[in-house]
């Protein structure tokens, strides 16, 4: 699908990767919603991008929550063809830490934003995408949700994170499935180290031990790197109930030294 013309909602876009999809979209011609729980962020971007971009401050856990910033997209764009999923939130603790167990809440909390909310979006979204013309192809609408290399090789302190990008990578193939009479695409993305505000919590020695695994190019992935991908899966009408790694060959290691 042509991005040039169409409506995009990125959840997560005010800042990270999402914001580097906004941008990117917006250059190439794309309308985008920006969907944020960070009203602040997105505002600001929202201004930065000018007409071609709206701010509705979102929470993506929230099903009233995401059918306003879908609704918002309707109105002022007229439809929905693509919404990428980019809102998400970190943790770092251990299943038995030395001051006990995991919190069950700290968990719930990470699967209820990470993968409850990536699903919430993109049912709703999917919904509305269903109203679109189907082009030449067939497609009403695209899909990209945001993994993790640490779906498949989560570090110790990661069973919360990990298990919530592995929901999103299991429930790839069947949402496609699912979605493929309505030709709406979903593609996830499973990102490895990418220089962003997430990735500047991490402590330090966790981000030097991180940079010495990544084998080549040996940086941090720049958020642009994420969002020429995104566009590829818009434009490519081929790619369709897979996860794509962009991670530079990295491997996690189990332990942070
Ligand atoms: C973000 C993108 O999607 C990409 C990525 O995912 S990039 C990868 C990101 N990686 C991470 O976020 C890694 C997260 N993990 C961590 O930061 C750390 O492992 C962690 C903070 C969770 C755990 O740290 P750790 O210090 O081991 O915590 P904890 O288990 O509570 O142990 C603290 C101390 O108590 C000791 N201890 C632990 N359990 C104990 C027990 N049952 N009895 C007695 N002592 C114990 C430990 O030995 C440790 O002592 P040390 O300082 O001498 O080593
Ligand atoms: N940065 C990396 O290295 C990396 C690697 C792998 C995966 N990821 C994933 O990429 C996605 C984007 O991360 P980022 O690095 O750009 O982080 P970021 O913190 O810069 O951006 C995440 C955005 O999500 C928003 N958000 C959080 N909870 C929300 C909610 N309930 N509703 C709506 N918005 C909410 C935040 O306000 C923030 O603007 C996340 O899903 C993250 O897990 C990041």
């Amino acid at each position: 699908m042509e991005l040039s013309g169409k409506s995009v909602m990125v959840t997560g876009g005010a800042s990270g990767l999402g914001a580097a999809c906004v941008r990117l979209f917006s250059q190439s011609g794309a309308r985008v919603l920006i969907a944020d729980i960070n009203s602040e962020g997105g505002q600001k971007l929202a201004q930065e991008i000018g007409a071609a971009a709206r701010f509705v401050q979102t929470n993506v856990v929230d099903e009233a929550s995401v059918q306003a910033a879908l609704k918002e997209a309707q109105e002022a764009f007229g439809a929905l063809h693509v919404l990428v999923n980019c809102a998400g939130i970190g943790l770092a603790e251990r299943t038995l830490g030395k001051h006990g167990p995991h919190s069950l809440e700290a968990f719930t909390r990470v699967i209820q934003v990470n993968l409850i909310g990536t699903f919430n979006a993109l049912r709703l979204a999917a919904q509305l995408m269903s109203n679109n013309e189907p082009n030449t192809e067939g497609e009403r609408g695209v899909i990209i949700n945001t993994a993790s290399v640490a779906a498949f090789d989560g570090q110790i302190g990661q069973a919360a994170y990990s298990a919530s990008k592995g929901g999103i990578v299991g429930m790839t193939l069947p949402v496609a499935r699912d979605l493929a009479r309505n030709g709406i695409r979903v593609v996830t993305i499973a990102p490895g180290i990418f220089d962003t505000p997430l990735m500047a919590a991490l402590p330090e020695p966790a981000r030097v031990s991180l940079l010495q695994q990544a084998p080549f190019p040996p940086r941090l992935g720049k958020p642009e790197e994420y969002a020429l991908l995104a566009r590829h899966i818009v434009e490519n009408p081929m790619l369709n109930g897979e996860v794509i790694r962009l991670d530079g060959a990295i491997r996690l290691p189990y332990l942070i030294r």
